[in-house]
């Protein structure tokens, strides 16, 4: 488990932002862990706010779902940049699925964080083909804190990094859960990789 540098770091008594990045592959607990970061933020009494690309409906409009369905309010944005102008005077920004943004994301949250706020990311570091996703090797370089996590390969049941498209489609971006993509290990992944 991640332990906070400390909660209120990046708050009002002292603006000195950050970057932390949750990566791992597909149902491997990012939005889960992002929620709980976030919820102790709110705790704190810090002012979070949570965003994510428009694309991302699969769930909800405007909430961040995880797989087992912790929730937490958001706001859908079309470009990196709103991000810039709708988070205000937080001291927090959450973003989930970051990996649907463009190469922009790296400057926009770098800006966050020069301002003093705490920006928490969650993406899927490699798409379905075992490629890193940008632009998440360019956060990662960048954050002071990266955190892998990893979900239960659907095959063997060791770790699994790697999320399996069970469909033909070669086509980058292609929304979906359970039904089209599974969690497996290096092993099984590359065994089964169409
Ligand atoms: N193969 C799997 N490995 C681990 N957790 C899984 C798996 N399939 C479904 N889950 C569920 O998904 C939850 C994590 O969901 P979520 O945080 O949304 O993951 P992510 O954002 O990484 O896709 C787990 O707590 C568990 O209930
Ligand atoms: C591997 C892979 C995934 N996607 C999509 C599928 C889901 O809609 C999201 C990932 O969601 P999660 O919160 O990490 O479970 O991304 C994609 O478009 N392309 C891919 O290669
Ligand atoms: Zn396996």
């Amino acid at each position: 488990m991640f332990i906070e540098p400390s909660v209120r770091r990046s708050g009002a008594h002292d603006r000195k932002g950050q970057l932390e990045v949750i990566c791992g592959s597909m149902f491997s607990g990012k939005t889960e862990e992002l929620i709980r970061r976030l919820n102790r933020a709110k705790i704190a009494r810090l002012k979070v706010e949570i965003f994510k690309p428009k694309i991302d409906t699969r769930y909800h409009e405007e909430e961040v779902v995880s797989h087992n369905e912790n929730s937490i309010r958001s706001t859908p944005v079309d470009f990196a940049e709103d991000i810039l102008l709708l988070s205000g005077n937080c001291d927090v920004v959450g973003i989930d699925e970051v990996q649907f943004f463009d190469d922009r994301i790296v400057s926009v949250v770098t800006q966050l964080a020069n301002q003093g706020k705490r920006v928490i990311m969650a993406g899927l570091d490699m798409d379905f083909e075992g490629q890193p996703f940008e632009p998440m090797p360019k956060l990662m370089a960048v954050a002071e804190y990266v955190s892998k996590v990893h979900a239960i390969c659907m095959k063997c049941g060791d770790l699994a990094a790697f999320s399996l498209r069970l469909s033909d489609s070669k086509q980058k971006v292609m929304l979906g859960e359970h039904s089209i993509y599974e969690a497996r290990c290096r092993k099984c992944f590359f065994e089964d990789k169409r």
